[in-house]
């Protein structure tokens, strides 16, 4: 005021004789500069809403701000609570809101809700931010039903030894899990926070397939994840794109894969109904024993999908599905699967002798005693009409698909000349993945060394090194033998939830633990010592002994086993619960379940595995903890079913086939798969998917004149997969007479044999892009928190997993740096961090199993963009995708749950 008091004296100085006018000094004076520049930056909106509060302050002393008072901003739909005390919507979702917060007892960790990343079958997943560190993560909150929590165990004790035990440098392409805690009844697991998933990206891509070089980096990288798998002896069983997430927080950008809430272990698959359906292996949709092999399968589809922009067997219905296989691969699946097959009559006609193999049809150059089904006679079977899908591709077999698909426009001679080249490798690539005979199918270690992945020249069919040699699946298990006694279980886990009543299981009244010195340190799926609470008994399964405990993580009030199968149960020792794969073919360990054996240890499901192995054996394990008297394990059946996708009304189940394991789970053992080790991963470069530069981004429109290949998919017979069509020949009621007890069981028994022992208390024309260039350095900050992270954990004796001594690194020098948006809220923090097991803990001396989960440290703050839908990308960067001028994509999938077509959990 001073100021202008002065100007007015200055101004009144100057005489009535000059006109008034104003004096520039009294307002500059009046605004610092500096304040002048803050206030032009601001918008209008921002300046009258920011302080907001002080205004009113200002108007109205007496004005007080409550946040309590504020509406609400829900994000989850409907936002309505009925049931948890209204906590719970109808479909026993938590209703989240933003700003709802979490907060883990046991790691003392904050989880401030910011938005809602996606929903599946199991609950919601919600992107927090962690005022900790100041990150964000993916917090999954999984429905409040017992069976939803008892699966989403498994999948906390999955991944949890995926990431400790088999990789704890985080080479292998498998999320990160972090935490898991209860909140208001709801298990809720805190994972890295990735970006868009494959399905989503080929969606932005206008479903155009990706280029040659990403398409080759995603398999590689999806590779090493198959490869760690099948080394823990673990199936995915729902790999698919959608389940294959961008992870933009390293530079270059890497994929993930995600949902591990279907998968099981190899030797304990009971289920039949698994996997979606365009990715379902011949032998699940057959009804045949299943290994890790239907991951392979599944990766084969996927491989195709990115290429193509579409899935290889969009099929309506699994009798579509199948004839599309026949049709494109040229072939039918081996006549000993389809002797054996549960469901070969469904599907086929025998037309030899089943004796005398070979007798019947040609396919593929080779006999068979079995034929196909043609419409008319599926439906003179089945009484209704095979559901028949739309034709995406003109072409009918695989290499023509490929082969025809069209080349970017304005491809130079070479160019095309060298990506001809690279197709036939793709062609043969694919050829060993979708193989109807699951035990020629590659392997994940198989799969790494072909000349499409190495980058080597293709120069003639790709003949793969054997795999390794015959092991037992179950000796993958390697039990640690704990310095204070007994052993543990070495891919052990005790997804311990915090807030739950819980003992460890050497305490539990329930449990008596009886320490067991194992002859050597492989041994037995088990458990941490032995349990033998007096009301079962193993048996052998083959010549193996089979013994099934389970217990509740949440609550061991009651384990109940029951045998109803007449069938001497034996076994306090881990190895009575050792089991043996069956091998087929009378190759002579096992036996036949339908020899009347004893069940397939049923460890580790999916909830969109209905269907319970054909046992009379059941196990009972008490106590849900809040569940109560509905929890599945309490009940004997008639309880709440597992499975996927109950909103989309796809159940499909089917009577369990009762065995675990294949031919090909003889193939590997972890230690000599070691040996065997997956060296040439990534040792070519070949045409070079490590060195991914913008320019080979660069967008690219197809030439459909150019040398030979054209449009493959002209616009009248191009259309996106219907997202309406499921899979009709199973009904929501069917999978509400599941038995209950048999899902829950599953999930306890898995939780158990896993966590049993910690190891110490102690593209082309491929869409454009841009991006910020966000983060710092997070691949080294990535590895180095994870070598920090896990430097301490392991004091028994790990599985030497090094997935770096088979593998190497992985695309060094690699560019491949697709980006995301500004738009959206930077993603903070996806530092993969130390995830503990089964350490003591001096204040919680019984959680020793819980995982002490480490955030994402401050300052790791990654920018992010995680709906396709607004990402924008900068610098023209494309992913590959091949534009043609009649590329029209109708009837666009609307989310990626379109796509599947298997059951819920009720
Ligand atoms: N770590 C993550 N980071 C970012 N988003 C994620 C993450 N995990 C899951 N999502 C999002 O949440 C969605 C649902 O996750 P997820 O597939 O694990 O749940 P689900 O209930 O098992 O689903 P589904 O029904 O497909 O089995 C995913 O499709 C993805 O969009």
């Amino acid at each position: 005021m001073d100021d202008i008091g002065g100007g007015a004296r200055e101004m009144g100085s100057r005489g009535a004789s000059t006109p008034w006018q104003p004096i520039q000094l009294v307002f500059k004076r009046y605004f610092p500069q500096t304040l002048r520049a803050a206030v032009k930056k601001k918008a209008v909106v921002e300046r009258l809403t920011r302080g907001l509060v002080e205004t009113y302050k200002t108007c109205n002393p007496q004005f007080k701000y409550r946040g309590e008072l504020n509406p609400k901003r829900y994000l989850t739909t409907p936002s309505v609570g009925v049931l948890n005390d209204g906590f719970d919507n109808v479909h026993s979702d938590l209703i989240l809101a933003v700003n709802d917060d979490f907060c883990s007892s046991d790691s003392r960790h904050r989880y401030i809700v910011k938005d809602l990343l996606g929903h599946g079958t199991f609950g919601q997943v919600a992107k927090c931010w962690v005022p900790e560190t100041n990150s964000f993560v993916a917090v999954k909150v999984i429905k409040n039903k017992p069976a939803y929590y008892q699966q989403a165990l498994v999948e906390v004790s999955i991944l949890t030894t995926l990431n400790k035990k088999y990789d704890p440098e985080d080479k292998h392409h498998i999320v990160r899990i972090y935490d898991y805690f209860l909140h208001q009844r709801h298990l809720c697991i805190c994972f890295e926070l990735l970006d868009m998933n494959l399905y989503e990206l080929i969606k932005i891509n206008q479903f155009r397939g990706l280029s040659l070089s990403i398409v080759q980096l995603f398999s590689k990288q999806i590779l090493l994840g198959l490869a760690l798998l099948k080394d823990a002896g673990i199936i995915h069983c729902d790999l698919k794109p959608e389940n294959i997430l961008l992870c933009t927080s390293v530079k270059p950008t890497e994929i993930k894969i995600i949902d591990f809430g279907s998968a099981c272990m190899e030797v304990k698959t009971i289920y039949s109904y698994i996997q979606s359906r365009y990715y379902r292996s011949p032998e699940v949709l057959l009804g045949y024993r299943y290994t890790t092999a239907i991951d392979m399968w599944s990766f084969g589809c996927i491989v195709a999908e990115l290429f193509l922009g579409l899935p290889l067997f969009p099929g309506a219905s699994e009798f579509d599905i199948l004839k599309r296989m026949i049709e494109i691969l040229g072939k039918q699946p081996p006549d000993y699967v389809l002797k054996e097959a549960e469901h070969t009559n469904k599907f086929f006609k025998c037309v030899g002798s089943v004796h005398n193999l070979g007798n019947g049809g040609t396919y593929g150059g080779l006999k068979s005693a079995y034929m196909a089904l043609t419409e008319e006679e599926f439906e003179a079977r089945e009484k209704k009409k095979p559901e028949i899908g739309k034709e995406y591709f003109r072409h009918k077999n695989l290499e023509e698909i490929v082969k025809g698909y069209p080349y970017k426009i304005n491809l130079p001679e070479d160019d095309v000349a060298k990506e001809t080249q690279i197709r036939l490798a793709l062609i043969d690539f694919l050829r060993g993945l979708v193989e109807f005979d699951p035990t020629k199918r590659w392997s994940p270690f198989q799969a790494a060394k072909h000349p499409f992945i190495t980058g080597e020249p293709f120069t003639c069919p790709y003949n793969p090194p054997p795999e390794t040699p015959h092991v037992h699946v179950a000796q993958n298990i390697k039990v640690d033998h704990h310095p204070g006694g007994g052993h543990w279980f070495a891919a052990g886990l005790s997804p311990h939830v915090s807030g739950i009543t819980r003992m460890p299981m050497q305490n539990s009244p329930h449990f008596q633990m009886f320490p067991y010195s194992h002859a050597n340190s492989y041994g037995s799926i088990g458990s941490y010592g032995s349990y033998n609470d007096g009301t079962f008994q193993g048996n052998s399964y083959g010549e193996n002994g089979n013994m099934f405990a389970y217990y509740s993580p949440v609550n061991h009030t009651g384990l109940y086993m029951q045998n109803q199968g007449g069938v001497p149960m034996l076994g306090t020792s881990p190895d009575a619960r050792r089991r043996v794969m069956q091998y087929p073919h009378g190759h002579g360990l096992g036996t036949s379940p339908s020899a009347g054996n004893f069940a397939p240890l049923p460890l580790g499901t999916s909830p969109s595995q209905f269907t319970p192995p054909n046992t009379n054996n059941q196990f009972f394990a008490g106590s849900p903890g809040h569940h109560g008297p509905t929890s599945p394990v309490r009940n004997s059946c008639h309880g709440s079913p597992l499975g996927k996708m109950a909103a989309f009304s796809q159940f499909n189940r089917r009577k369990g086939v009762g065995y675990s394991g294949g031919s090909q789970s003889q193939d590997f053992s972890l230690s000599q798969a070691q040996g065997h080790a997956i060296d040439n991963f990534n040792q070519s470069e070949g045409y070079s998917t490590h060195n991914i530069s913008s320019s080979s981004l660069r967008s690219n429109t197809y030439n459909p004149s150019s040398t030979g290949p054209h449009l493959e998919n002209p616009d009248n017979t191009l259309s996106v997969p219907d997202p309406g069509d499921w899979d009709p020949n199973y009904s929501d009621e069917l999978l509400l007479q599941e038995d209950s007890a048999d899902e829950s069981v599953i999930a306890n028994a898995f939780s158990r044999s896993m966590q049993l022992g910690s190891a110490d208390a102690s593209s082309s024309r491929r869409f454009n892009s841009n991006a910020p260039a966000s983060s710092s350095n997070l691949a080294t900050q990535r590895r180095y928190g994870v070598n920090q992270a896990f430097s301490q954990v392991e004091n028994g004796s790990p599985p030497s997993n090094d997935p770096r001594a088979r593998f190497g690194q992985l695309m060094p020098g690699s560019q491949f740096t697709p980006h995301v948006s500004q738009n959206s809220p930077s993603r903070l923090g996806q530092q993969p961090q130390r995830v503990y097991h089964g350490r003591p803990n001096a204040g919680r001396p019984m959680d020793r199993n819980h995982i002490n989960a480490q955030l994402p440290p401050s300052n790791s703050n990654y920018g992010g963009q995680r709906s396709p839908r607004s990402s924008s990308y900068t610098n023209g960067v494309p992913w590959g995708g091949r534009r043609t001028n009649n590329h029209h994509v109708p009837n666009v999938p609307s989310t990626s749950h379109g796509r599947m077509d298997y059951g819920s959990i009720a």
